[in-house]
């Protein structure tokens, strides 16, 4: 044990020195004193305006799921932003070093980074963006949607759905301070072995990389296990499987991805961590270990973490694409099961990830078709969202743009997804940028679909609608950033240019690496438009002010209870009776949410704990990253001690009385704007719309629109 650690150690701080500060390197000093010149802003700006007890009871300690999907949602927007600085940093670097000869020895450094900051660089972007950006924004979104599209008034465990956030909140600091203390990981997001094995890694980067992943990977299965069980056990009354919203579908098929697959991560990881620190040989060469293992186990996780991530968003498009088109979701049950089926899929193809590493011919070709297998559900899904929009009134508002930016970009990543799947010519090409680019165009479906899904369900959670003018500004310069990055990026890979390169000694791709630059140009611009967009909307927000049906369009049932949503969600909780539920009782006139006097309702209550877990997790990885092992100690027994002390606690709900209740329905009726209510918004439905009854033009969801036992609310 710590045989190969290199460098002084001492008993009490372990490998951590002065030295582990890069207060030489200018980028990472100026970067440290903005981030703390900001905190202190914050932290002042907290005090002067006295919110701090705000802050605790309505936000640190909350257990509503809306509240946590909103955090959620701000870390995963704050990781993009430390994602795209990255991307910015790795662009800027390439378009300067190009032309350069190769270096005669290790560390020689072209453009500003040297090649042991860039591969820290490209491996940080690649884990934040995927796990610390895209993971939470997507969890965030579920965690406020799924409860409210099932009539659910919060998560089956509100208590772990906040230790999930914690955690993944502490995975995300640890990554943030591995760029003032130590370093991270630079061999890439997906590690290699035995590269990331002591005697090749030595330092501190790996150790990061592990325990921030592990994190995450510990937080996003708890939230998995948490929205299964919402879905299976928390539907409201009448809420039959072939009823329930595509979104949550959704939420479920990828869910059950999560839960299968983390497990695998934490175990991949797991080995790794024991091979690193205490010497077993998992993953090495002899000693019966086996360095194929760990690519096996990685990408057993890795291929399907893609489609965990990919799920949502065809959710999120199947949402928006029939809001937007004035008609019901072109077939609703051979969408549920393309979901089911590109889940099911994804499990049988992660060798296609190390295809030329030697699997015989015939192991290859299995698993080229098994990838291909997916275009089909994939397909399905493509066809039935351009079916939905075929002789709907598309309304072209900013929901419906970035859906259909979406739809575009899945037919770029998909096809060349496809040119992949081939091993033959994957042999080509592989760590090259053509299969970057490839994903790229992959991961900006997510975020397209989050900024079509932030957009469209905002009104929903803080009762008013985004501004439109600005919004468009940004929809349009991610389409130019994205054009002008990308484009050249397939013709680069095409050149032959490999992954990762910290120079480029070919003087014929400068243009190429030029014009991305300019792409880059106009993401920053669409950077700024974001913010623009931001600050408007919230200057505007009392004129921009959205009734419970924001888009007067919406079909399911989160539209029929108030923007913003009451902390139960539901005063009443509604019977369902169709498909697209709230369609139904607006063609119906049903759309009053009152029934009866009203009553307290049962719901669960703040604590601090889960917030102090995260914070101890956190506390545990950095003792573990630098061996401080009295710290690991001292954070395992506190951690232990917190949770055993929670097991006592009786004191966990709470009753919202009735008259409560009944002030905040009250507040909220007359607030709304009259004609949100039901059916007298822009496009609105009884008149206009009855032909579009679900089950009566010939390609709903096949449900049926009347049903004799209707009430209009039951409790
Ligand atoms: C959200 C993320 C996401 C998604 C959804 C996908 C989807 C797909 N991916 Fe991708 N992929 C990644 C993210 C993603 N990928 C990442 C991150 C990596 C690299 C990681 C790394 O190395 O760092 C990668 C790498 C990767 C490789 C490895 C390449 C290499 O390393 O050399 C391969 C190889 O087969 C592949 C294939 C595919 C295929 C076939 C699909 C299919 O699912 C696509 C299906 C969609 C369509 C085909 C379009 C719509 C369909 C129709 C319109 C119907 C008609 C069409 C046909 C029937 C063909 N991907
Ligand atoms: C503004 C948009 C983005 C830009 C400009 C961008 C740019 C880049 C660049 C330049 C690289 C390095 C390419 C190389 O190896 O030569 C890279 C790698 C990567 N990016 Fe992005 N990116 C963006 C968004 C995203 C998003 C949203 C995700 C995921 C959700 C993502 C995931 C990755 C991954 C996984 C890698 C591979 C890292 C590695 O090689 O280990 N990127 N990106
Ligand atoms: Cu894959």
């Amino acid at each position: 044990m710590l045989v190969h650690l290199q460098g002084p150690w001492t008993p009490v701080l372990g490998r951590l020195t002065l030295q582990q500060i890069p207060y030489e390197n200018p980028i990472l000093l100026g970067t440290f004193t903005f981030v703390a010149v900001l905190a202190i802003a914050i932290l002042a700006a907290t005090t002067y305006f006295g919110k701090w007890e705000y802050l605790w009871r309505e936000w640190l300690t909350t257990v509503d799921h809306k509240k946590i999907g909103v955090m959620y949602c701000l870390l995963g927007l704050i990781m993009l932003f430390r994602g795209f600085i990255d991307a910015l940093m790795i662009r800027t670097q390439q378009a300067i070093a190009v032309g350069h000869e190769a270096p005669g020895y290790m560390g020689a450094v072209h453009g500003y980074l040297t090649p042991f900051h860039l591969g820290q660089i490209f491996t940080a972007h690649g884990l934040i963006m995927v796990v610390f950006a895209a993971t939470p924004l997507l969890v965030g979104i579920m965690n406020i949607i799924v409860p409210l599209q099932i009539g659910a008034r919060d998560m089956a465990y509100p208590y772990l759905n906040a230790l999930g956030l914690w955690l993944t909140t502490a995975g995300a600091a640890l990554v943030m301070v591995s760029l003032f203390i130590g370093n991270f990981a630079h061999g890439g997001w997906y590690g290699f072995v035995p590269y990331f094995e002591l005697p090749y890694s030595p330092g501190v980067g790996v150790d990061y990389w592990i325990w921030t992943f592990q994190l995450s990977a510990i937080g996003t299965s708890l939230g998995s296990i948490n929205l299964i069980a919402t879905i299976v056990k928390m539907r409201a009354p009448g809420m039959t499987w072939m009823r329930l919203p595509i979104f949550t579908w959704a939420s479920l098929s990828t869910n059950l991805i999560a839960l299968t697959s983390f497990p695998v991560l934490m175990v991949s990881l797991a080995l790794l961590a024991l091979d690193r620190y205490v010497g077993t040989h998992f993953y090495t060469a002899g000693m019966g270990g086996n360095l194929m293992l760990y690519s096996d186990l990685f990408w057993v996780w890795g291929h399907p973490e893609v489609y965990f991530l990919i799920l949502p968003a065809f959710g999120m498009m199947s949402e928006i694409i029939p809001t937007f088109s004035e008609k019901p979701l072109f077939g609703y049950a051979t969408m549920v099961i393309a979901s089911f089926a590109i889940g099911g899929v994804s499990w049988g193809v992660w060798l296609h990830h190390f295809f030329t590493m030697a699997a015989s011919p015939s192991v290859n070709s299995f698993y080229s078709v098994t990838t291909m297998l997916v275009g089909i559900p994939t397909g399905v899904k493509v066809f039935n969202w351009v079916f939905t929009m075929y002789r709907g009134r598309v309304r072209y508002e900013l929901p419906m743009l970035w859906a259909l930016l979406a739809l575009f970009l899945l037919l770029v990543g998909g096809m060349t997804g496809m040119m992949n799947a081939f091993a033959s010519s994957d042999y080509m090409w592989h760590n090259g940028l053509f299969v970057v680019a490839h994903f790229h165009m992959m991961v900006l479906v997510i975020a397209a679909s989050v900024f079509g899904a932030v957009e469209y369900w905002f009104p929903k959670v803080f009762g008013f609608k985004l501004e439109q003018k600005w919004g468009k500004w940004f929809f349009w310069f991610m389409i130019l950033g994205t054009g002008w990055t990308f484009v050249p990026m397939f013709l680069l890979g095409f050149a032959g240019m490999t992954r990762r390169l910290d120079y480029i000694p070919y003087m014929q791709w400068s243009p190429y690496l030029h014009v991305m630059l300019v792409g880059m140009v106009f993401y920053v611009l669409a950077v700024c438009f974001f913010v623009a967009h931001l600050y408007v909307s919230l200057r505007d927000r009392v004129s921009n002010r959205a009734g419970a049906d924001a888009w007067g369009t919406g079909r399911s049932l989160e539209w029929m209870t108030h923007s913003p949503v009451p902390a139960y969600n539901y005063a009443f909780i509604p019977h369902i009776n169709v498909l697209d539920e709230w369609a139904w009782r607006k063609e119906n006139g049903l759309t009053e949410l009152h029934a009866g006097d009203y009553e307290g309702i049962h719901m669960p209550k703040n604590t601090g704990i889960p917030l102090f877990l995260g914070m101890l997790f956190m506390g545990l990885g950095f003792a573990l990253i630098w061996r401080i092992w009295w710290l690991a100690l001292l954070c395992v027994a506190l951690i232990v001690g917190l949770i055993i002390l929670r097991s006592f606690d009786r004191d966990t709900d709470m009753t919202i009385p009735a008259h409560e209740v009944e002030r905040v329905e009250r507040g909220a009726r007359d607030e709304t704007p009259a004609t949100a209510r039901s059916a007298g918004m822009p496009g609105g439905a009884v008149t206009a719309h009855s032909a579009l009854r679900p089950g009566t033009d010939g390609i709903g969801g096949g449900t049926t629109s009347t049903n004799p036992s209707w009430a209009p609310m039951d409790r």
